[in-house]
């Protein structure tokens, strides 16, 4: 188990306003990526993002991370424009670029070494590959390790620089049913300790509802918010409540899924 913090990153809150990306496909054809996207997060808020392929939910993500621009609108952390990548925005997205000569340690490592202060920090790092389970591999090369596993080094190198917001895209998706139970558990723990912003990316209607205080439904062609549902449950949650059903059939009609 991490080491318990008193809250080492204070929260951002994050204004996404009048958003639009637009990307060209192989064509030349201009692909709406996202249109007018208005969202805004308290600092704190757990927030789950869900919708059909294409819809932009990556693309949203990579936005707030400042790892990509807008061609319209704008976003602030705290009121400050994002302009580029933070370490005080951690994120770990589906197909996670780990340094390919580095070891798991040293990949989990790289941003306390960059700002120098790995050394007070040793045993972060240990804590956090212990907790994505990965210990028996802390010596192996990214080459030796599965998609899921590439998965959780780069979520445990974004918690170890406890960051004001974490970006999660679809984190545990490669995880078998049972360890994906656990990880969200460990997921909301690390949120109540830590106290950051939370943008999770699934597709996944329970993890969606177990994990957000308020769910984003977004649509495709343009990519945009369909509606965005409150959770009002207290957590920690129980997956097989009258109300944990009630959210989940809400979401079903919403996303057009019919139930027999
Ligand atoms: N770099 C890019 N160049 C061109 N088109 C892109 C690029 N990135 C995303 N797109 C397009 O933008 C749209 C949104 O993509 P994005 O990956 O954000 O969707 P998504 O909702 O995350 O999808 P998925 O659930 O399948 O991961 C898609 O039509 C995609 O093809």
């Amino acid at each position: 188990m991490v080491e318990e913090k008193k809250a080492a990153s204070l929260a951002g809150k994050i204004s996404i306003r009048n958003v639009s990306k637009n990307f060209m496909d192989a064509k030349s054809t201009e692909v709406k990526a996202l249109h007018n996207i208005n969202l805004e997060i308290k600092a704190g808020e757990f927030i789950t993002i869900i919708g059909p392929s294409g819809c932009g939910k990556s693309t949203l993500l990579r936005l707030v991370s400042g790892l990509d621009n807008p061609s319209n609108g704008e976003l602030c952390i705290d009121g400050e424009s994002i302009t580029g990548p933070h370490f005080t925005r951690g994120f770990a997205f589906q197909n996670p670029t780990l340094f390919p000569w580095k070891d798991v340690w040293h990949n989990v490592a790289t941003g306390l070494e960059a700002r120098g202060t790995l050394k007070e920090h040793k045993a972060d790092v240990d804590a956090y590959i212990e907790l994505v389970g990965l210990t028996k591999f802390k010596n192996a090369f990214p080459r030796q390790l599965s998609g899921g596993m590439a998965q959780r080094v780069a979520l445990a190198r974004a918690l170890v620089n406890h960051p004001k917001a974490l970006l999660l895209d679809e984190p545990l998706g490669a995880l078998d049913a049972l360890t994906r139970m656990n990880m969200q558990d460990e997921i909301l723990h690390i949120w109540n300790e830590q106290k950051m912003t939370l943008l999770f990316v699934t597709h996944d209607i329970d993890e969606a509802i177990y994990l957000g205080d308020r769910v984003v439904i977004m649509s495709v062609n343009p990519g945009q918010i369909q509606r965005i549902i409150e959770i009002d449950i207290p957590k920690p949650r129980r997956r097989n409540d009258d109300v944990f059903f009630q959210y989940k059939k809400l979401m079903l009609d919403e996303l057009g899924v019919a139930l027999d």
